[in-house]
């Protein structure tokens, strides 16, 4: 019998020039297991938007603005060693905010934590600027060059899926390129990020460097309206990403916008089947759906779709194991919050609706002990659904997928590219000329061949159509992160 952890309720103020900052007016955060009340965060008004904005400014003409980018990587490579010493404190927090499995967030999300740090650390030693020589009438010729500089303020605004690798994919390259950020973390999962607080302060970072202000969409509309901040970065819902860049125009801020997702599955029929129901079931189910890079709609040959819908059946029956977090075994838990229980039940009704075969799950499960009152789904796949319904185009962010047959390459291209959306694509060949004809084929800005979320972070990271404007990741990151004078040099 499974011991229930006593839980001690925290209080999460917001993280201001270097110190915490209550205000009083608090919130709730839950634990999605159970349901209970776990932590208070303070909510920031304009007050304390405004001085954390002035904070994050003043830092930028302090010591941090003239340290030298050598000594700054130092720094930012001793932020990445601050959070992996304080590792069991991440993993306690996420798991308390998310409900995730010690399984999923150890292994996934409080490593890159730290990694986040460390990759970007060198970013701006390690990747030259241009240069040009340019011919001129009298022979002498001029020599251009390019100079970066810190963008200035970032606000860093995230969501709740993947709490701390979100909020850290944004905060590392930001800080390794010398400017200072205002994190708006999601109002579901504010604890890792009130943490890192701790760590910048125990690091000797300067004060107003890292700033955290907790709240709601109007607090996130304070740091996206306010006139000081140079930059926005946003991971979220397409449509929450659009209200930012009408909220962002008239003060006309660089934006880096990484958005929802549909994304498509295809597995062709020469495919290595052990090793697509491995990577498919982590695609559909892992972190209990809730990745932008998910896999929800799995276009399936025809000779071959009776067999992978057992298998991954299979997988979701009895390769997932609900659990409390800290059991060994438990390898999916609840979903972030009651409200996102509802919006993916609600997809589920939908699907049944729309005439799905539900081949597993399609409902919520039923414990009868403390988690009753947690945000529980079961992990769901449908067959039977037209390619266009709501249940196969719609982002659920949920453990479900749909599995549509198609008989020709050709065909299923168009059938994967048929969307608003274009975050990533997977699809699972033994064909090596087959990879490399339809990966450029397919309309996504990160593709995976007999794999999925394995990430390198020297690499660009984005989508195209609605789910995103820009690409942060390696070099890539640059562009947002760093503005680029060009300087010219007549000799
Ligand atoms: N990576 C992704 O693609 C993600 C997609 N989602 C999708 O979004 C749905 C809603 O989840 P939410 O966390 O509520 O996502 P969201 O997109 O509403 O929120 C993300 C962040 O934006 C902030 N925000 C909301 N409105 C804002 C505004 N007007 N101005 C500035 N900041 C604002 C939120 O407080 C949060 O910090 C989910 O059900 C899921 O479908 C959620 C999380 C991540
Ligand atoms: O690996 C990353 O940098 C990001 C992964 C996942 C998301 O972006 C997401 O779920 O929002």
């Amino acid at each position: 019998m499974h011991q229930h952890k006593e839980i001690t309720v925290r209080d999460l103020p917001n993280f201001i020039n270097g110190e915490y900052v209550t205000t009083g007016d608090t919130f709730d955060i839950l634990y999605p297991v159970t349901g209970e009340v776990t932590a208070r965060a303070h909510r920031a008004g304009k007050t304390e938007v405004d001085a954390a904005v002035a904070a994050a400014r003043a830092a930028l003409s302090g010591p941090w603005g003239k340290m030298s980018t050598v000594d700054r990587s130092k720094m930012v490579k001793a932020i990445a060693a601050g959070v992996e010493k304080r590792f069991d404190d991440f993993l306690e927090a996420e798991v308390l905010d998310t409900g995730k499995p010690y399984s999923v967030a150890s292994h996934v999300d409080i490593p890159r934590g730290g990694a986040n740090f460390a990759a970007f650390a060198d970013v701006l030693r390690e990747n030259p600027t241009e240069t040009f020589r340019l011919d001129t009438p009298d022979g002498l010729g001029a020599l251009n060059y390019g100079v970066r500089r810190p963008r200035g303020v970032i606000g860093i605004i995230s969501p709740w899926n993947l709490p701390l690798l979100l909020m850290t994919f944004k905060a590392g390259p930001a800080l390794a390129c010398g400017n200072t950020v205002v994190v708006k973390p999601s109002e579901v999962t504010p604890s890792t990020a009130t943490l890192m607080g701790e760590v910048m302060n125990d690091v000797g970072v300067p004060p107003g460097v890292f700033n955290v202000v907790h709240g709601f969409g109007d607090t996130g509309e304070l740091l996206t309206t306010h006139p000081d901040v140079d930059g926005i970065t946003f991971t979220g819902e397409t449509l929450t990403g659009s209200i930012i860049l009408k909220a962002i125009a008239p003060t006309l801020k660089a934006t880096s916008m990484e958005m929802g997702g549909k994304n498509p599955g295809i597995v062709f029929e020469d495919a290595d089947l052990d090793l697509t129901i491995r990577e498919l079931g982590r695609a559909c189910f892992l972190n209990t759906g809730q990745v932008c890079l998910g896999t929800e709609r799995v276009y399936v040959h025809e000779s071959i779709f009776d067999e992978v819908r057992d298998r991954l059946k299979d997988y979701a029956e009895n390769t997932l194991k609900y659990g409390y977090p800290d059991e060994e075994e438990t390898n999916f838990g609840p979903v972030v919050s009651d409200e996102h229980r509802d919006k993916v039940l609600s997809y589920y009704k939908i699907a049944a609706e729309e005439g799905a075969t539900i081949v597993t799950g399609g409902g919520a499960p039923k414990f009868e002990d403390e988690r009753d009152g947690g945000s529980w789904v079961e992990p769901t796949i449908w067959t039977g659904l037209p390619h266009d319904s709501r249940t196969a185009t719609e982002e659920i962010f949920g453990p479900c997928t749909t599995l549509i047959p198609f008989s020709d390459e050709d065909e299923v291209i168009k059938l994967a590219n048929d969307t608003r959306y274009g975050l990533a694509a997977t699809f699972f060949t033994t064909d090596a000329s087959r990879v490399h004809r339809v990966a450029p084929q397919l309309e996504a800005g990160i593709v995976w061949v007999n794999s999925w979320f394995l990430r390198d972070l020297r690499t660009a990271f984005g989508g195209m159509k609605q789910s995103g404007i820009g690409r942060e990741g390696g070099v890539h990151g640059l562009e947002f992160y760093t503005e680029v004078s060009n300087v010219c040099l007549k000799i």
